[in-house]
């Protein structure tokens, strides 16, 4: 089965998203509650951020792990042995964000995560009893109040042409979380991975929102959800000079969620960061 373009209206709507998430990892959303307005007015915004100064001044806090991560510290994705070519913001609800972009950059965290939490109401719905037996408790509750959902406005610069070889924007790599919310970038890209092992581009028109599976539902629902490998692609021709933005919600549980026998949110996500190399 191809990635489905589901109508978030239509009476069908649960049912065509979920079995789209089961079979790919991956589901588009269209007609869905989030202005592509504010999206835009977010990609603006952040695009004169991030070719700006003031970004050194929000350095990203180790612990904390809020704020600017530059080039220079960008991940390396797991199995990897260069860095992605990319900056990004996290912006976490009590992190430092630059007071002109708090606004709508907050407006959209909350309305994300409200989606998100419809969204995980969708997936428990609609799994099979003895598969939803093994949430520990209902996933929209997970996220609840959680504090560790993480925002990341990501900026993939133009290429320059001294790149190190072999590095690209994003390499394949599977998301950490229970589910990731993002809205179509400004720029294509964004590849995911087949059962087949091809490489296909994930269609998705201006407006329209990406959602996928992460590694933490997939071992909530002990692998009945595929955290399915993704990837951004360099681009080719005049595309190389353009700037690609994108802005994934990375819905986390409470660290104190237990997520199956061997694993709490806070044990995994550790264990996840330390082969990011970012901790
Ligand atoms: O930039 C994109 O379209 C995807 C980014 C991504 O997969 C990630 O940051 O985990
Ligand atoms: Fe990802």
């Amino acid at each position: 089965m191809a990635v489905q373009n589901v109508d978030f209206t239509a009476a069908d709507a649960p049912q065509r998203f979920v079995a789209s998430l089961r079979e790919t990892g991956f589901g588009v959303l269209r007609n869905h509650p989030i202005s592509s307005e504010l999206v835009e007015s977010i990609y603006c915004q952040w695009q004169a951020f991030f070719e700006g100064q003031d970004k050194h001044e929000f350095r990203f806090d180790p612990e904390r792990q809020d704020g600017y991560f530059p080039p220079s510290v960008s991940e390396t994705a797991k199995g990897q042995t260069v860095k992605d070519l990319k900056e990004y913001y996290h912006v976490y609800p009590w992190g430092r964000i630059p007071d002109a972009l708090a606004g709508n950059i907050m407006e959209y965290y909350r309305r994300a995560e409200s989606l998100a939490a419809t969204l995980l109401g969708w997936i428990e719905a609609q799994t099979p009893p003895e598969v939803a037996a093994l949430y520990r408790e209902p996933l929209s509750r997970m996220i609840a109040d959680s504090g560790q959902t993480l925002l990341r406005v990501l900026h993939y610069p133009p290429l320059s042409g001294d790149e190190v070889p072999g590095a690209v924007r994003a390499a394949a790599h599977e998301d950490i979380n229970l589910i990731t919310v993002l809205p179509a970038s400004n720029e294509p890209g964004l590849e995911v991975k087949t059962r087949e092992g091809e490489w296909l581009a994930v269609p998705c028109d201006p407006g329209q929102l990406i959602i996928n599976v992460g590694d933490m539902l997939q071992e909530a629902s002990g692998g009945y959800f595929p955290s399915t490998s993704h990837r951004v692609v360099n681009p080719s021709g005049p595309a190389r000079f353009h700037s690609r933005l994108s802005l994934p919600l990375f819905l986390h549980p409470r660290p104190e969620v237990v997520l199956s026998d061997r694993h709490t949110a806070d044990s995994y996500l550790k264990e996840r960061l330390r082969e990011l190399g970012v901790i």
